[in-house]
């Protein structure tokens, strides 16, 4: 099964084709004013045109009301909207009814127990994302370069699609791998040099050790 790879809080053309050059499957752009990722989406909707025919583009949002989400998705014409706060079953189901588009929901993980909060989300999200809490302190519900221990998602079912993200790294994402055979991955600080400032070079590291875990694995 191939690996999907998202690349997200892009804002910038460089780092956008870095991705897109070393194969990420999916980009993601964040709306939200307080994360130091947050892109106009006008300006995304320009960015977007880079990936048209080579990646998904997931629009992440946190509560975001229909106003908001109107003004992103006419501008910036997403294939999969992330919601990435405390959205409900019922919201998803509405977002999902609005759009015409697939969800992938959000869920942050300490322990055990945080993983019961997806069933009700199982029939009604196309995709889940496992991120780690966000610190205390935090005003961002992701994007915080902390991880999970990825063994707790060995509990899941084996049909369940997610994505597995919260601190990954060019140094971590072996074990990542390893430890949770995840369908997908999700990386965003881990491939920047300073808090917003996505890194070319970072991003091809990041794809050299993903390749280089598959073929361990592969052997
Ligand atoms: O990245 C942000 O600033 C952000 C802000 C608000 C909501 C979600 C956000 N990020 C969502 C993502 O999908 C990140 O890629 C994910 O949280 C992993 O981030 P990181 O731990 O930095 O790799």
């Amino acid at each position: 099964m191939t690996l999907d790879i998202k690349i997200c809080g892009l804002t910038s053309d460089d780092t956008l084709l870095a991705a897109l050059n070393e194969g990420a499957s999916h980009i993601g752009f964040i709306f939200f004013p307080k994360s130091p990722r947050h892109i106009e989406p006008a300006a995304a909707g320009m960015l977007r045109q880079h990936a048209v025919g080579r990646a998904k583009v997931v629009a992440v949002t946190v509560n975001a009301d229909d106003d908001a989400l109107d003004a992103i998705v006419k501008s910036v014409s997403p294939e999969i909207l992330q919601l990435h706060g405390n959205e409900t079953p019922e919201r998803v189901r509405a977002v999902k009814q609005r759009y015409g588009l697939p969800v992938m929901k959000a869920f942050s993980i300490s322990e055990a127990a945080d993983l019961d909060q997806v069933e009700p989300f199982s029939h009604v999200a196309d995709r889940l994302l496992f991120d780690a809490k966000p610190p205390k302190g935090s005003q961002l519900p992701g994007g915080n370069g902390v991880s999970f221990d990825w063994r707790l998602l060995a509990a899941l079912d084996r049909d369940v699609d997610y994505m597995l993200s919260g601190g990954l790294n060019a140094a971590n994402i072996g074990d990542a791998l390893h430890l949770s055979n995840p369908p997908g991955i999700d990386i965003s600080s881990g491939v920047e040099r300073a808090p917003g400032i996505k890194d070319a070079a970072l991003i091809a590291q990041f794809f050299k050790a993903v390749r280089s875990a598959q073929e361990t694995s592969a052997t």
